[in-house]
């Protein structure tokens, strides 16, 4: 929406406000007219006392006009009591009516979209926006009907001193408020623009916020940037546009404020020479620098302030009530660009240019690794050696809080050793720091699945994005989904380039989305902590079948005795021991796995 249109939605509401309200208005006139009075007396009381006065010699009748001048002032002030009682009567009204209608809005949102969030965004335009257009308006109409009227009495005043005086005067001040007028609706506009990008932006980084973790995990830190790269280049650009209009503003308030002060002091030989006195020239500079500057200075403050907050937030008032099932308010952000056409041929799963390992390495290994949290904390493992072949499935297993985590993350180069090294194809295991994007050697899904809002093809592609990689095309993406079993969901969520809401998502479903996503990786090790936790068994074999049959390695975390009896090896953590094999043989090598498999069987049989 541009500041124009917002414009032309508040501006028929506001000449209704106000057309029932005449009686008000007319109060309000009839006081400030008296400030008229007040302003006619001090440029003419000036004249007249030098003129009649002093530079008569005359001085009773010179302090006798600066007198009536200092009771111009009186009157000025008595005027504007009357004023702030009238401005009360127009200005509450108007809060009532803001109050009245944020409500509705609400009630309307609430009733459209009864599962959603509700109108988040009520109980700032309850409060806060309602009084800071109370505030924004009375304000305004204090600064513009003080500039009318006292450009009223200043003008008359000059008039009648002498009517040349407005020749030399009004073409700069007049030229300096047009200019100032022209600048408001498209600052308004930029302003509006910027707000509302702005919201987006703190919306879209609030939910990167709580993902961190995960993004960063999976290596989703790409797409993610890319996703919000748009909105924070558009906001740059609109803070460019808000300095030119504002640098803009203040030209036009420097030629209507200072350029008739400068024009009247320049013309002041030609003035003298057609007969104007000194008192005339001095009554006229006292109507300009005393009365007409400052009551122009504040209302251009007031517009450029107070006006365009005005606008901004009357608007979000007479916003209509979208149905919002994602809850995100109704403000639109910078439209994003369209995604990149797919390209064609799509290349095969990890034939990728990135780094392949070669096929003689181990695809992970560790060498005598210990780990602490911490320089006084007891080793979570302790001098622990494995060699994850090329290909291989392996199973994690052992009690919670042994440690199963944490050699997932060391794998995921997320920590690193306090003695030993760990090796991740080849080379260590450690992330570059400052490296971005998906990383190409490994994905690590956490047990928090990490589902963003996108669409469901954007949530199952964003791993296997990366610079100078071509993104999956649809037939591999319809094989991971076919893969995983996911047909049904994604057909219920309205097909791959449907949205997607987290917040509507069961957490098994977020996983299974996670695991697709993991099956696309091109990474060639895959390290699953608990990523199935919130699977049935089948589902959980289906996808664990499905990953491990993907070209690559697998470790999984498992929290099944089923889970583990699928894989090539097991790896039992129990204290700081360690024993791995198949799950064959293991019973008979380590005690703890064997009481796991006996428990297991056991309640199988019940
Ligand atoms: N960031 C941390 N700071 C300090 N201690 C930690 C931290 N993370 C984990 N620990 C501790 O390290 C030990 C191993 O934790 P880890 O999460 O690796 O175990 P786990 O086997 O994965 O457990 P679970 O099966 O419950 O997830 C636990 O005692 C845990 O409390």
């Amino acid at each position: 929406m541009t500041g124009g249109g917002a414009w032309g939605r508040v501006a028929p509401e506001g000449r209704l406000f106000l057309r029932g309200r005449g009686r008000v208005v007319g109060r309000l006139a009839a006081w400030s007219l008296l400030e008229s009075a007040h302003t006619f007396l001090g440029g003419y009381g000036v004249a007249r006392a030098l003129d009649d006065g002093f530079l008569a010699g005359r001085t009773a009748t010179g302090l006798g006009w600066l007198a009536a001048a200092g009771a111009g002032a009186l009157i000025g002030g008595f005027a504007l009591r009357g004023v702030f009682a009238g401005l009360a009567d127009l200005v509450e009204p108007l809060r009532d009516g803001l109050v009245r209608r944020a409500v509705r809005q609400a009630l309307d949102r609430a009733v459209a979209d009864p599962a959603g969030a509700g109108d988040t965004g009520a109980v700032s335009r309850l409060t806060q926006q309602t009084e800071m257009a109370r505030d924004s308006f009375a304000g305004l109409v204090l600064t513009a009907r003080s500039f009318v009227f006292t450009a009223v009495g200043a003008l008359v005043g000059m008039a009648a001193l002498a009517p040349v005086l407005l020749l030399v005067v009004l073409p700069p001040l007049l030229l300096g408020v047009a200019a100032f007028l022209a600048t408001l609706r498209p600052l308004a506009a930029v302003q509006r623009r910027s707000l509302d990008t702005d919201e987006a932006l703190a919306d879209r980084v609030g939910k990167l916020a709580e993902g961190l973790r995960d993004i960063v995990a999976c290596g989703g830190r790409t797409a993610v940037e890319a996703r919000a790269e748009p909105l924070i280049a558009a906001q740059e650009r609109l803070a460019r546009t808000l300095a030119g209009w504002a640098a803009l503003r203040t030209l036009a308030l420097g030629t209507a404020g200072r350029l008739p002060v400068i024009a009247l002091l320049a013309a002041t030989p030609w003035l003298l020479g057609r007969g104007i006195t000194a008192g005339t020239l001095a009554g006229g500079l006292t109507y300009l620098v005393q009365a007409l500057l400052p009551a122009l200075n504040s209302l251009m403050t007031a517009l450029g302030s107070a006006g365009t907050r005005l606008l901004v937030v009357l608007e979000r008032f007479s916003a209509p009530v979208p149905p919002d099932p994602a809850g995100h308010g109704t403000l639109k952000p910078e439209p994003e660009p369209e995604p990149e056409p797919e390209p064609e041929p799509e290349p095969e799963p990890l034939s990728s240019p990135r780094p392949v390992r070669p096929r003689s390495e181990a695809a992970a290994e560790l060498r005598g690794v210990t780990f602490a949290y911490g320089p006084g904390a007891a080793p979570v493992l302790d001098g622990l050696d494995l060699l994850v072949r090329p290909g291989e499935h392996l199973a994690v297993v052992g009690p919670s809080g042994i440690g199963k985590s944490t050699l997932t993350a060391l794998l995921a180069g997320m920590l690193s050793p306090d003695a030993g090294s760990v090796l991740v194809a080849g080379a260590a295991a450690r992330r570059e720091t400052g490296s971005t994007g998906p990383d190409p050697r490994r994905t690590l899904l956490p047990q928090q699945a990490y589902v963003f809002t996108g669409t469901v093809r954007e949530n199952l592609t964003h791993l296997a994005v990366a610079p100078g990689t071509p993104e999956p095309g649809d037939a591999r993406v319809r094989r991971a989904v076919s893969a995983l079993g996911l047909e049904e969901l994604v057909a219920r969520l309205g097909g791959l380039d449907a949205g997607v809401s987290p917040r509507l998502l069961s957490r098994g479903e977020s996983q299974q989305l996670a695991l697709a996503a993991a099956y696309l990786s091109p990474a060639p090790l895959l390290l699953l902590d608990e990523a199935t936790c919130h699977l049935d068994p089948a589902a959980e074999e289906r996808a664990e079948r499905a990953l491990a049959d993907r070209p690559g390695t697998l470790v999984v975390v498992a929290h099944r005795v089923s889970s583990a009896a699928r894989a090539d090896r097991v790896l039992v953590l129990d204290g700081t021991r360690a024993v791995c094999g198949t799950h064959e043989e293991l019973p008979a090598r380590s005690p703890l796995y064997g009481d796991l498999v006996g428990r297991w069987n056991q309640a199988a049989d019940d």
